[in-house]
């Protein structure tokens, strides 16, 4: 488990259950680790001892004689107290665990409680608060301490502030000062910390993946892995494999034990993308692995616990999806205890300038090309443009006027078509388009035949003209897919959606095969698994 060792052995916990066998396990597991622990009983017991000094860490039970631990927990928002709390909760109550985490806990057990999961939770807890503090004093140094809001009051611009220097990098990487980006920065930076899941919801190519690495970045797990898993692009008969690992033997061609992305994402974020594409038999295991904290690799006898912080995101209306009976409520309920929605970018116009620099910025940093800048006219008929598809489409757009850039024109392609709008009247050659001249050259490659771009433009000219059978029949469809796929990505602005449409396909199959044939859409998102950083 992450944070096993405790930032602070002289941390000083509160400990409140009213059963007092149960207090005393608590407090000696806690002795042992070399903390400094008070116990109550009560509710206005605690309530004395908190007002008498401050503690790091509060773990309370739920049902207490006089009231709710959630009532403590209330009380300790309230009064702005920077306390993590820790609530017990008993088995099966799941609504109590989350209505806990929406209250502003840190995190909740489950009675009864697994001592080591209560040693793994504290720790995480006191870690978070010493770097909450580290980070509160180093924003206080920063700003002059009359401005300086007490905590738990902050404004959303001191909330960014307080992000470390890894959340201040991932922040900044969302580009954009509009009013909705910034708030959903300071949300990021606010809820960052803690244990609560997050889903974040926004169109297509709004940057979801951007805000839940954000997240990461800006939480107390940030030295932990991010692990990004695609959910739509993952087999069926996989899934289970994947997020829980393996043990040798347990399926056909498994002939090592594998860990699954739980295990990956030990002590860090596991990032589930696409979670409304999950099948109904997968979500109740994951409900499982959520609840219950533990995971069992296929084929194993053995559980494993895993530490994991969940955030996922959607395209979809996951309300509507339960509503259609496609998507478990209970799940849903545990994964959007805290959300980030995600503005599109008609609703945030206003951060194109940046947005068009930053993204031009990275496209030639990567391309190793001089940077070039969009001339107004460009920018404002970018800005009349629908935009669709938001940054991902912005992003293709860019990249596409960078490699017909001439000289230091930028040319944009709206449709993909190498129809250009143009402020300058350069003769054009359209790069990044999928080319029909490589199925031209694959077909004459395999026909032994010439061919032109003209001959091979109408659909029907994709049925390969055989005169000679291609040796590798597999590659040779494989390359065919590849170039149709990459045709219709790209005249949808890399829309999966529109272009799965286009041709009939699912976006599951569209997902799966985009997997397969390994294309890159501009900056990975397709990839079931990556380590992180972009
Ligand atoms: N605010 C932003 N600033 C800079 N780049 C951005 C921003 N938002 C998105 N991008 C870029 O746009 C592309 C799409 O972003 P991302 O993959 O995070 O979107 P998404 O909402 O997760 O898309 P999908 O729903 O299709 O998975 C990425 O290359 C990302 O770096």
């Amino acid at each position: 488990m992450t944070q096993a060792t405790a930032p602070s052995q002289s941390a000083r916990i509160l400990v409140v259950d009213d059963e007092p066998d149960l207090r005393t396990l608590y407090e000696l597991t806690l002795l042992r680790e070399g903390y400094r622990v008070e116990a109550a009983g009560t509710v206005s017991e605690a309530w004395e001892l908190l007002r008498a000094r401050q503690f790091d860490a509060v773990i309370t039970d739920m049902r207490l004689p006089d009231g709710l631990g959630m009532d403590l927990l209330q009380r300790i928002q309230l009064a702005q107290r920077s306390e993590r709390c820790v609530v017990m909760t008993a088995y099966g109550s799941a609504e109590n665990a989350v209505e806990a985490l929406k209250a502003g806990a840190f995190d909740y057990l489950t009675k009864p409680v697994d001592l080591k999961q209560f040693r793994a939770v504290v720790a995480s807890a006191l870690h978070a608060q010493t770097a909450h503090v580290t980070n509160r004093d180093n924003a206080a140094a920063s700003v002059p301490l009359a401005n300086t809001p007490p905590v738990g009051t902050l404004d959303a611009a001191a909330e960014t502030r307080m992000a470390t220097g890894t959340g201040e990098v991932a922040l900044a990487r969302l580009v954009g000062q509009s009013e909705a980006m910034r708030q959903v920065k300071a949300r990021i930076a606010k809820v960052a910390r803690g244990m609560a899941p997050i889903h974040v919801r926004g169109e297509s190519g709004t940057g979801k993946e951007l805000v839940a690495q954000a997240v990461h970045a800006c939480s107390q797990r940030s030295d932990g892995p991010f692990i990004a898993v695609n959910c739509g692009a993952i087999p069926e008969n996989l899934l289970e494999a994947e997020f829980f690992g393996a043990r040798k033997g347990s399926y056909t061609g498994s002939s090592a034990d594998r860990d699954g992305y739980f295990q990956a994402a030990r002590g860090g974020t596991l990032f589930l993308d696409e979670i409304g594409d999950l099948p109904l038999a997968m979500q109740s295991k994951l409900l499982r692995a959520i609840q219950e904290r533990i995971v069992r690799p296929i084929g194993s006898t053995q559980e494993d616990a895993v530490d994991v912080r969940i955030v996922s995101a959607t395209h979809k209306d996951l309300q509507a999806e339960v509503a259609a009976g496609r998507f478990r409520q209970d799940l849903f309920y545990r994964l959007n205890v805290i959300e980030i929605p995600v503005p599109a970018l008609r609703d945030r116009r206003e951060d194109l300038p940046a947005l068009c620099a930053a993204l031009l910025d990275r496209i030639s940093r990567e391309s190793g090309l001089p940077t070039v800048r969009l001339s107004t006219t460009a920018l404002s008929q970018l800005a009349a443009h629908p935009l669709h598809g938001n940054v991902r489409e912005l992003e293709n757009l860019l990249h596409r006027a960078v490699a017909l850039a001439d000289g230091d024109e930028l040319h944009l392609d709206f449709d993909g078509t190498g129809e250009m709008a143009r402020h300058g009247d350069a003769a054009t050659t359209d790069i990044p388009e999928p080319s029909m001249s490589s199925i031209a050259e694959a077909s004459a490659t395999e026909t032994g035949t010439g061919s032109d771009a003209s001959t091979i433009a109408a659909p029907e000219a994709f049925a390969p003209r055989l005169g000679v059978l291609p040796s590798d029949l597999q590659s040779y469809l494989d390359r065919h897919e590849r170039d149709i796929l990459v045709k219709a990505l790209n005249e949808s602005g890399f829309n999966r959606t529109a272009a799965a449409a286009r041709l009939g396909l699912s976006l599951r199959q569209m997902r799966y095969r985009i997997a397969r044939l390994g294309i890159s859409t501009p900056h990975g998102d397709d990839g079931t698994v990556n380590g992180g950083d972009e």
